[in-house]
């Protein structure tokens, strides 16, 4: 139920219904201080008029997603903080235009969908579940130009893949189709999962056949006729079934890269900016600089914010971070998303933990097990290797475990196609087999086997 308080009041309709935001209450919010500060991972623009244009085209458009919505993840993420919840993430590297297909978006949902029903029955634990979908449209990258020496691709927002000079430029328009996308994305899965998408009765549905025969989705199965014989049970009991068996909600999330964009779909509510692109919002390990224009923008929202902290991440900037992203201590409002690969894991993150928990900071601790293991395989392929994730898992369990902390969640990028870009899991994927399918824009996503197979073995550690 939509509280009151979110809805607009008399004359107040153009500030909540989705206007551009009053000056005066912007200038108030400093949600334009970005604009003088430095700014890694700036899209090239070839022309800020242009720039200028979209956005007064996004300042007026309808909201991706609702603030009570906004309001209501927080609260989540505030029992993941106290350690009452895991929060799961995971979807593409990159979303693109030509992939926004219900065929999809749909597989994505469900492998995501699979794995908190393993890590909820697995674990006892509730799973609050967030995709990278509806706006993961683009990328920071580490060089401005790739191997043929063209602009590198930063994702569908700002250029295209297509390997071609005209194609690389950055063209501010794209905006514009990354709103539609994104809106017709969130659209569909709000009607899918309203729809009865999610509901426990359907956990057989979510197995996909290339996944059903493998020994991750055999154990998947045993799960779901647990789960059918608990509802059964429930059933014979005279006990009614809890709406909340029948549906599930499903939060967006994207990487706040292009500021332009997200800084037009800001809309203030009462004295409140709500980024509302999308529900949770993270600033990436390239753009974290505490005095720029990234953590300066987020720091002004109320939705819950990320942000990546790397193996060069020292335990004062993270308390800093804290302090500039929480200054309320707001449980849920801040999450540390680590990413320092299994090989630096076990060495960088207690310093952090440590200096963040006795300065009183409260925030989720999660885990990115993708982005600090990624390595180049023998053929030439931007690969992960399926142990290296697990043992970073398994290092921040280990980190979290020893200090009392709560290992609040994972953050991982995934697919629920059959494709072939990390290496090992149950299919003992080796390099000669990631050209059968190397689908991704980016970087190389879990398949649906593999995703599964990590959601088993997160759900014992967490049971451990
Ligand atoms: O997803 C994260 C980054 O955008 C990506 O890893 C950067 O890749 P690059 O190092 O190939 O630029
Ligand atoms: C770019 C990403 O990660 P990171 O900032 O941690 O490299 C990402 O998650 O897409």
């Amino acid at each position: 139920m939509i509280d009151q308080w979110y809805l607009p009041r008399a004359g107040e309709a153009a500030r909540s219904g989705g206007s551009r935001p009053e000056s005066a209450d912007a200038e108030k919010l400093g949600l334009d201080v970005w604009r003088e500060l430095p700014r890694e991972q700036m899209p090239p623009w070839p022309d800020a008029a242009r720039v200028a244009d979209v956005c007064a085209v996004l300042d007026q458009v309808p909201s991706i997603v609702a603030p009570y919505e906004v309001d209501q993840l927080a609260d989540r993420l505030a029992l993941a903080c106290e350690g009452r919840a895991f929060v799961l993430i995971g979807g593409d590297c990159a979303e693109t235009f030509v992939d926004n297909t219900e065929r999809h978006l749909l597989a994505n949902a469900r492998t995501l969908l699979q794995m908190a029903v393993v890590l909820t029955y697995g674990a006892s634990v509730p799973v609050v579940k967030i995709g990278r979908f509806a706006g993961q449209y683009t990328k920071p990258r580490s060089s401005p130009t790739d191997a043929l020496g063209l602009p590198a691709y930063r994702g569908d927002m700002i250029n295209s893949l297509e390997p071609d000079a005209a194609a690389r430029a950055a063209d501010p328009h794209r905006m514009v189709r990354a709103y539609a996308n994104a809106a017709a994305a969130l659209n569909m899965m709000r009607a899918y999962l309203g729809g009865g998408m999610a509901d426990l009765h359907a956990v057989h549905d979510w197995n996909k056949d290339f996944v059903r025969i493998s020994a991750a989705g055999e154990r998947y199965e045993a799960i779901a006729r647990e789960i059918d014989r608990a509802l059964a049970f429930i059933r014979a009991c005279g006990m009614t079934e809890e709406e909340a068996l029948r549906s599930v909600t499903l939060y967006s999330s994207h990487e706040a890269l292009a500021l332009e964009y997200e800084r037009s779909l800001a809309r203030i509510v009462g004295d409140r900016a709500y980024g509302l692109s999308g529900h949770f919002l993270w600033v990436g390990e390239r753009t974290r600089q505490l005095d720029h224009a990234h953590v300066d923008f987020v720091s002004r929202l109320s939705n819950p914010i990320g942000v990546k902290i790397g193996p060069t991440t020292t335990p004062a900037a993270a308390r800093e971070l804290c302090a500039k992203l929480n200054p309320h201590n707001i449980p849920g409002r801040l999450t540390l998303i680590s990413r320092m690969g299994n090989h630096r894991v076990r060495e960088v993150l207690p310093a952090i933990v440590d200096e963040v928990t006795v300065a009183g900071h409260k925030v989720v601790w999660q885990c990115d097990p993708m982005h600090g293991n990624t390595q180049e395989s023998s053929n030439g392929y931007k690969t992960r290797h399926f142990d290296r994730i697990v043992d970073e898992v398994l290092g921040y369990f280990e980190v979290h475990r020893a200090r009392g902390t709560h290992p609040g969640g994972l953050h991982v990028e995934l697919t629920g196609e059959d494709v072939t870009e990390c290496l090992g899991g149950a299919q003992a994927i080796e390099d000669g087999d990631l050209p059968g399918r190397y689908e991704t824009a980016c970087d190389p996503r879990l398949n649906t086997q593999q995703s599964l197979e990590l959601a088993f073995l997160v759900a014992e550690m967490l049971r451990g």
